[in-house]
């Protein structure tokens, strides 16, 4: 299959690679062109890791160039890259192709999706609750993959076009995906904001000192807590909407195979593995600059909607808006385009 990724970082990378292993022809979108310079000049894209090989992906001049003989779309940009890489691409976006959220934050799918309506398009729009692969660029031309997810949530808007967005899915990235009525179970399904408000909070020191620390090593026995006590307020925002959405636990066990069990023993096991990731090392780090605008903030909105308290997601937004010197609440920009949220527009049941 013919397919543009929008984004030229760890996860489009790693997309990029996976797919051309399995034979699709990938094109891949660098916003700023810098990413891709390398690339573009001709050295191969090499992957280690879950995924190993040299790969040939071709490198659009534009967003437009990238979409024109596409049949499916991955975005693959963080949160704070949404709304420019959207907009890049609307206006090119065709009805016959299928647009993929990896992964969907800040319920960023209806923002494409009031786009796409206003020029009369109705291009299925797939949002995965995460990604299909995780890992990190190491080069210009060059990704480890840490990880292929076994499972993963996939809702697609409109609901009746999920048959296609899934086989889509499918076709792309094989048997790995479950379907989800409504775009709410992935807006909860992403956990990356509370674990990474933990992570990122208990160890803010160590980014801002530059200091290389084990990721998983440092989700300690007390770090752990506080993301089992996070979840605990998302899966209640989710048992007020009716809706069952995997535990943290669950999570970790899909994505990296490690037995379950309290999140410290999972950390603990991961952290032995030749492949565990280093945390970020500097402040300007996605876990919180992506994270808590584009995932806490709007997770605090839908538990105002179901009516839940979230004090420990409200009190990361503030406590990190104060580390930073910034009001993260103010940076998403997103949320204000979609206006008052509401239980239908988001596909919640009930
Ligand atoms: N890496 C991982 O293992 C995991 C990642 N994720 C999520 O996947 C998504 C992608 O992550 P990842 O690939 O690691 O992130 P990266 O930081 O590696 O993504 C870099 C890409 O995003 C683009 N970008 C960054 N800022 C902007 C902006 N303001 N406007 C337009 N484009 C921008 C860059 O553009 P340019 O090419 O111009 O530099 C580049 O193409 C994120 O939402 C992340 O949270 C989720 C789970 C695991
Ligand atoms: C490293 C990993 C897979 C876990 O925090 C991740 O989610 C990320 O990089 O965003």
């Amino acid at each position: 299959m013919q397919v543009a990724i929008l984004g030229a970082g760890a996860i489009a990378y790693g997309n990029a690679a996976l797919l051309c292993r399995d034979g699709h022809d990938v094109a891949l979108w660098s916003p700023s062109g810098r990413r891709t310079a390398t690339l573009a000049a001709g050295a191969p894209l090499v992957a280690t890791g879950a995924v190993v090989g040299r790969f040939q992906p071709r490198v659009a001049a534009s967003c437009a160039d990238a979409l024109a003989g596409a049949e499916a779309v991955v975005v693959a940009v963080p949160g704070y890259g949404h709304r420019p890489v959207l907009d890049a691409a609307a206006p090119f976006l065709r009805s016959e192709q299928v647009v993929v959220f990896s992964s969907h934050m800040s319920l960023a799918a209806l923002y494409l999706a009031s786009l796409l309506h206003k020029r009369g398009v109705a291009t299925p729009i797939a949002a995965l609750g995460t990604t299909v692969t995780t890992g990190r660029q190491t080069a210009p031309d060059a990704v480890t993959v840490s990880s292929v997810r076994a499972r993963l949530d996939v809702a697609v808007l409109p609901d009746s076009a999920a048959k296609r967005g899934i086989e889509v899915c499918r076709a792309l990235f094989g048997d790995r995906f479950v379907a989800r009525d409504g775009l709410l179970a992935i807006a909860l399904s992403n956990l990356n904001p509370q674990n990474h408000l933990a992570i990122a909070l208990c160890n803010l020191t160590r980014m801002e000192l530059g200091e290389a620390w084990g990721q998983n090593r440092h989700i300690t026995p007390a770090v752990a807590r506080l993301i089992e006590t996070l979840d605990a307020e998302r899966l209640a925002i989710a048992a007020a909407f009716g809706l069952t959405v995997r535990t943290i636990h669950e999570h970790f066990h899909l994505s990296f195979d490690v037995p379950m069990g309290p999140l410290a023993e999972m950390t603990h096991a991961l952290a032995q593995r030749p492949t565990d990731v280093n945390g970020p090392t500097t402040l300007d780090s996605r876990y919180v600059t992506e994270d808590v605008p584009f995932g806490l903030v709007p997770t605090i909105r839908l538990a105002a909607l179901a009516g839940v308290p979230v004090p420990l997601h409200e009190s990361g937004v503030r406590l990190m808006s104060a580390l930073y010197g910034r009001d993260f609440a103010a940076e998403n920009d997103i949320l204000p385009r979609l206006g008052p949220l509401s239980r239908e527009m988001l596909g919640a049941p009930g």
